[in-house]
């Protein structure tokens, strides 16, 4: 099941603090995408991603979570994406909430669909940034040795470069990927447009779009065909 994100090179992130019709909802469902991701930094609750996976699953394409608050976490999805935040010298969103998070559900865990995933947070704008305490100021090759450490020293399947709500720079992206032997490279941030899509789809091996769903749908649903037309 794990091998699931081998083949992906779009996935949509949706947030289920946001809300979403049910004919937008079809239409990114129904877009072409790989999957659907369903996560955000602030404001997950059980209620609300029971609400979205139960949508979601009126669709035939995989569904998977990306944990980042343990009172969310939902029986159900098709994997657990778990990201450790390599760049913040906070240990709670290295492992320390990981630590928590197993204590608690023990022998619950279903580890055959458990996915780490290696995150390096680069925009300090995110909220994700906010809270993770990530030092964001990295250059190309500060970037790249966290991504090695992800990929050889912890053998992690996924390094994220996580530009949340903002493009990257993809000469980084570029430079991390090469430095991987491994791991699969996860860009998102700021894909607002085809043409964006398609550039960091040249750069990683999947991309992932989020917020222009919310904002401008038709734009949202062009980055399916840029990269899988
Ligand atoms: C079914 C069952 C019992 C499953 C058990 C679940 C499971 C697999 C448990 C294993 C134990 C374990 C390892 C648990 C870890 C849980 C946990 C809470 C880890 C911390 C994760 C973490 C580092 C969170 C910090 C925030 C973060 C990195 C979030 C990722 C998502 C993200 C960046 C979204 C973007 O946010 P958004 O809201 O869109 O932001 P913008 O405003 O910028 O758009
Ligand atoms: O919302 P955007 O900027 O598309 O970023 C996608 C994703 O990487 C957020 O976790
Ligand atoms: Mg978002």
């Amino acid at each position: 099941m794990k091998d699931l994100i081998q083949s992906w090179r779009h996935v949509f992130k949706l947030d289920p603090d946001k809300e979403i019709a049910d004919d937008a909802l079809d239409a990114v469902c129904m877009s072409g995408t790989d999957a659907i991701m369903v996560g955000g930094s602030t404001g997950v609750t059980y209620e609300n991603t029971v609400d979205l996976l139960s949508r979601v699953r009126r669709y035939e394409l995989p569904c998977v979570q990306e944990v980042s608050d343990l009172e969310a976490v939902v029986p159900g999805f098709d994997l657990y994406m778990i990201p450790m935040v390599l760049n913040t010298g906070d240990p709670t969103w290295i492992l320390g909430r990981h630590h928590e998070g197993i204590e608690r559900y023990g022998y619950m865990i279903p580890w055959e669909l458990v996915v780490a995933e290696g995150y390096i947070v680069l925009n300090p704008d995110a909220a994700v940034a906010e809270l993770t305490g990530a030092n964001t100021a990295l250059d190309a090759s500060s970037a790249a040795a966290y991504a090695q450490v992800a990929d050889k020293l912890m053998q992690l399947p996924v390094v994220y470069l996580e530009y949340s709500g903002a493009f990257g720079d993809m000469e980084t992206v570029r430079k991390v990927r090469r430095s991987l032997d491994q791991a699969r490279l996860f860009y998102g941030g700021g894909i607002t447009n085809a043409e964006r899509a398609a550039e960091a789809a040249a750069c990683a091996d999947t991309i992932i779009v989020g917020n222009i769903v919310y904002d401008d749908l038709e734009q949202a649903l062009a980055t399916v065909n840029a990269v899988k037309g």
